[in-house]
């Protein structure tokens, strides 16, 4: 070291030996914040067999929600570090770890960590979802949650709503006139990106096979994001110029399909006067794209999460919902009887007014929210201070995730039915009855809570509920004939979802 110094002393210009130093400093100060995040990171409880390089990613399986479940029994019940590849990774599983989490550490835990997929998909990940948590995050979370979001703009697409269910049902009596099964899974994934659309893009004609494409599309998104990639636990790795082309090639050729679709999206509505009525989200967002500063590569990275974040979660819902009533009839039967008595006489169809009073369909929604959160693990949120969890120094720039799949089915909440479909929990007298799904019971977080809690909930809720309301009070459902059950196996991706489509036999119901 002596000897270096010594020859850079006689060989370097001042400029150059005042440089080295600085970086020299940099460098020893990096070493030293590292050494002490991680002393902090090594008293947190951990799984044992960690190895080099990977750390404990071998031991996240094909169904990540439920080997964490598995590891934080036996390794941190309320808090688990993991090493995922080279990023330590914070696992909260009980409701007291969710809470300091996500209210008393709110505005600490509240950013993402950055995803070279997403930098790629969400053009620098500039959608309200991937956004890091600041000034950009504040203006594009508040343009949706005002023009697209709100309870009065939510009850303004109703028409649009009532008419998508009339077509459903039209083709439900269809299949039940030929009596042969339907595919409920991809009529529910239909439904949820046609109300979408209405209210994204609703003044433009719809086009044949615009579903299709959108299916396609947010299923190679969920693959390129689903959480667990090379890239987001080796962000070194990632950074190589040579690794991010093979690792992003896929991403860009995603990229330029986005592009072509949503260009095109953008140009039909560009220069267009319409009326405030007229007006859908995209001519929004182009009416206020110069007041909050937006170029046009912004707009479509929103775009993008109102299309994906809107439609995916809320079909994976309705499809878990559906599946769960047929496997239990009694719950069927108690629900069929309460929205055959909700409707108005006279009119041939349930609508949003009927169902002011339907507490059972409202228990049904959230036992399905609570055993099938879409967002197993939410979204990953990004520490960005140091705070205390639960006994532990969490240091600042520690990922974190949270287990909301395993809240929900937790015993010690939820009894020994954890693991059962019973929508009576949430109308008992108790604590069940009053739980919510608006982020404050925090043994229930399917749209997470706090700052980054899902938007959307109004939309989904309603969305949810009328075509549910609708698809039980006109037709009895049966399995096809040969097939026992439904196959309730799980794929995890950006949603966990069930692996085999939905198909069910629809019976006019004579009796209503
Ligand atoms: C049943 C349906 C839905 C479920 C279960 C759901 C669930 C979630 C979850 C778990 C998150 C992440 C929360 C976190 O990271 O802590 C989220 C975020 C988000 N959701 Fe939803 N969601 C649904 C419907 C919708 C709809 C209909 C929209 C919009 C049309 C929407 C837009 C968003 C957006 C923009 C975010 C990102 C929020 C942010 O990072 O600030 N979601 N959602």
């Amino acid at each position: 070291m002596a000897l270096v110094l010594a020859h850079l002393q006689e060989h370097a210009s001042p400029l150059a030996l005042s440089l080295l130093l600085v970086l020299f400093v940099i460098a020893v100060r990096l070493a030293t914040l590292r050494s002490r995040a991680e002393k902090l990171l090594n008293k947190l409880p951990s799984p044992p067999s960690r190895l080099p390089i990977i750390g404990h990613l071998h031991l996240v399986g094909a169904l990540p929600h439920v080997s964490l479940r598995n590891l934080a029994r036996r390794h941190g019940p309320d808090v688990m570090l993991l090493r995922l590849g080279a990023v330590p990774t914070l696992v909260v599983s009980s409701p007291a770890a969710a809470k300091t989490v996500l209210r008393t550490h709110d505005h600490v835990f509240a950013s993402r960590p950055h995803s070279a997929v997403g930098d790629i998909l969400f053009y620098g990940n500039t959608n309200v979802a991937f956004a890091p948590y600041g000034d950009y995050w504040r203006r594009t979370r508040k343009i949706a949650a005002i023009h697209l979001l709100t309870t009065s703009k939510v009850r303004s697409f109703r028409p649009a709503r009532e008419h998508e269910v009339r077509l459903v049902l039209a083709r439900m009596r269809d299949a039940a006139a030929a009596s042969t099964a339907v595919d409920l899974s991809e009529v529910l994934s239909n439904y949820s990106n046609d109300v979408v659309c209405q209210a994204v893009l609703g003044r433009l004609p719809r086009e044949e096979g615009r579903n299709k494409l959108f299916q396609e599309l947010f299923k190679t998104n969920s693959k390129l994001l689903s959480g667990f990639n090379l890239d987001d636990y080796f962000p070194s790795l990632a950074r190589l110029d040579m690794v991010r082309r093979v690792v992003c090639a896929k991403a860009v050729k995603q990229k330029k399909r986005w592009d072509e679709l949503l260009d095109d999206l953008i140009d039909k509505h560009a220069g267009q006067a319409v009326t405030e009525e007229e007006a859908d989200f995209i001519d929004v967002l182009l009416s206020v794209q110069d007041e909050y500063n937006l170029t046009r590569d912004n707009i479509k990275a929103i775009l993008i999460d109102m299309f994906e974040a809107g439609t995916d979660t809320t079909y994976i819902s309705l499809d878990y919902a559906m599946a769960e009533l047929v496997r239990n009839p009694h719950a069927m039967a108690k629900l069929q009887d309460e929205v055959r008595s909700c409707k108005t006489k006279g009119k041939e169809f349930v609508t949003e007014d009927d169902l002011s009073g339907t507490s059972y369909l409202s228990a049904v929604m959230r036992e399905t929210f609570r055993l099938h959160p879409s967002g197993s693990l939410l979204l990953p949120h990004f520490s960005t201070a140091d705070c205390d969890v639960e006994g532990y120094t969490i240091p600042s720039g520690t990922r974190l995730l949270i287990n909301a799949w395993a809240l929900g089915r937790d015993t010690t909440c939820w009894g020994e039915s954890a693991e059962e479909f019973m929508p009576e929990r949430f109308l008992d007298e108790g604590l069940e009855a009053a739980s919510d799904y608006q982020g404050n019971d925090f043994r229930f977080l399917p749209f997470g809570s706090g700052r980054r809690m899902c938007p959307g909930v109004t939309f989904a809720t309603v969305t949810f509920k009328l075509i549910v309301a609708n698809l039980i009070y006109h037709f009895n459902w049966e399995l096809p004939q040969g097939l026992p059950d439904v196959d309730m196996t799980e794929v995890f991706g950006m949603d966990v979802h069930r692996k085999e489509k939905l198909l069910l036999v629809p019976r006019v119901a004579q009796d209503i």
